[in-house]
């Protein structure tokens, strides 16, 4: 029986719902693997490629560069059905859809069914001892932040902000504390292409950082591995920060043909010295833990066999500290420097929104997903 146009319309809202939820990277990949050269999941690629048949017939775009990765894998997914009519693309991609749905319906309940943490528990909070604690969950991604997570994170500190506990703490899950932004986030193209997805990207991080130039309580990181990227850079952001022993930090931006972000183009100049902040942010050396601590960066080491209890029974302490004048000391400290911090986090934002568009950060994120699976 013939496709309708009321079914293909029905699909079409149904890959709407996929991609708007949490789950959607795991929805989507259920059944197909990844295409090797952008990591762009081919069931994505052939869902894009028989809707546009469905709706404009054979391709009819020019092929993209070679550097434009995303765009040539769409470009050579639409080119591949060729002559396909119309009719029988819709019903190809009313078919794709339902038998996603289906393995959606039959995962469920299994967490991570590809390895990867659905959404919901990327990102785990917990209260106690007037302590709420923000967790990375994704251990086996080394706790990388997806964009869904940023977005768990800001709703975490928003709530955190206005409940009774004296502190917020950030941790991660497992050995890492978190390896920096998910460089699967670059993929996920929307139709205005790279433009529009660096520009979202640029609002979204300029919000991310931003909550945390505004949380009004102390701000805890519980480093309890190595830490890349962003979670490092947005150290500069808290009031404490206590690692491991086994804890690195790395900023490797300029290898990956991007810049510094969360205000550490300023905080972290002022805190080490510009010469130490220049080997960190501009040559990406990994500092050790206690290479960070003796810059500034780090408030003190721990070893890693006594790390969570000595840091947690110190924390418990501080916690029952006067809320209100703990509160006020820190904004004491904090408010001379929020609006600059702001004026920063938005150049910086701005200053990204070009690199990722450059073909440098086009080419290092590419490497990196393309990289060969381990044995
Ligand atoms: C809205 C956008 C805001 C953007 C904000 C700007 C932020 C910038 C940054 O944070 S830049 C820093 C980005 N991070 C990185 O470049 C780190 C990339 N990862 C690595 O170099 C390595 O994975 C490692 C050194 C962290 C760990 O190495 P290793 O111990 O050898 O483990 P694996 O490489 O096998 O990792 C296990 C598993 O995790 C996946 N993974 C780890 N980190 C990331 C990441 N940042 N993005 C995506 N995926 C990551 C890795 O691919 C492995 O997956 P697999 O098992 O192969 O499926």
């Amino acid at each position: 029986m013939a496709t309708s146009q009321k079914d293909f319309e029905t699909a079409v809202n149904q890959v709407k719902l996929l991609q708007t939820d949490p789950e959607n990277e795991v929805k989507l990949k259920l059944c197909c693997c990844c295409c090797c050269c952008c990591r762009v999941p081919s069931s994505q690629l052939k869902l894009y490629a028989l809707y546009k048949q469905a709706t404009e017939g054979p391709c009819n775009m020019p092929k993209p560069g070679m550097f434009d990765l995303i765009n040539k894998a769409k470009w050579d997914a639409w080119s591949a059905l060729g002559s396909l009519p119309k009719e029988r693309a819709r019903q190809n991609y009313v078919d794709l859809v339902s038998n996603l749905s289906t393995s959606e319906s039959s995962s469920q309940g299994k967490p991570g069914t590809d390895g990867k943490q659905s959404g919901h528990d990327a990102v785990v909070v917990t209260s106690e001892d007037g302590i709420t604690k923000i967790m990375l969950n994704r251990p086996a991604k080394k706790n990388s932040v997806t964009t869904q997570m940023y977005h768990e994170i800001m709703l975490a500190l928003e709530a955190a902000g206005k409940d009774d506990s004296a502190m917020t703490v950030l941790t991660g899950n497992g050995d890492y504390y978190c390896s920096g932004n998910d460089l699967n986030n670059f993929t996920d193209i929307p139709p205005g292409g790279i433009e529009e997805k660096a520009k979202n990207s640029a609002i979204l991080l300029r919000k991310f950082v931003d909550c945390f130039i505004d949380f009004p309580k102390p701000l805890i990181a519980v480093v309890n591995g190595p830490a890349v990227g962003i979670s490092v850079t947005i150290l500069g952001l808290f009031d404490i920060v206590y690692a491991t022993d086994r804890a690195t930090f790395h900023t490797p931006f300029t290898h990956l043909g991007i810049s510094p972000e969360g205000c550490s183009s300023y905080i972290f100049p002022k805190i080490m010295g510009p010469a130490k902040a220049a080997e960190m942010l501009i040559f990406g050396k990994k500092l050790t833990a206690r290479e960070a601590c003796a810059q500034g960066l780090v408030t003190e080491v721990f070893p890693d066999s006594t790390f969570q209890k000595e840091v947690w029974t110190r924390l418990k302490a501080y916690s029952k500290l006067p809320q209100n004048a703990v509160r006020i000391s820190k904004q004491l400290i904090r408010n001379t420097e929020k609006e600059k911090l702001h004026a920063v986090n938005a150049e910086e934002c701005l200053v990204l929104q070009s690199r990722w568009q450059s073909d440098e950060c086009v080419n290092a994120v590419s490497n990196f997903l393309s990289r060969k699976p381990k044995l």
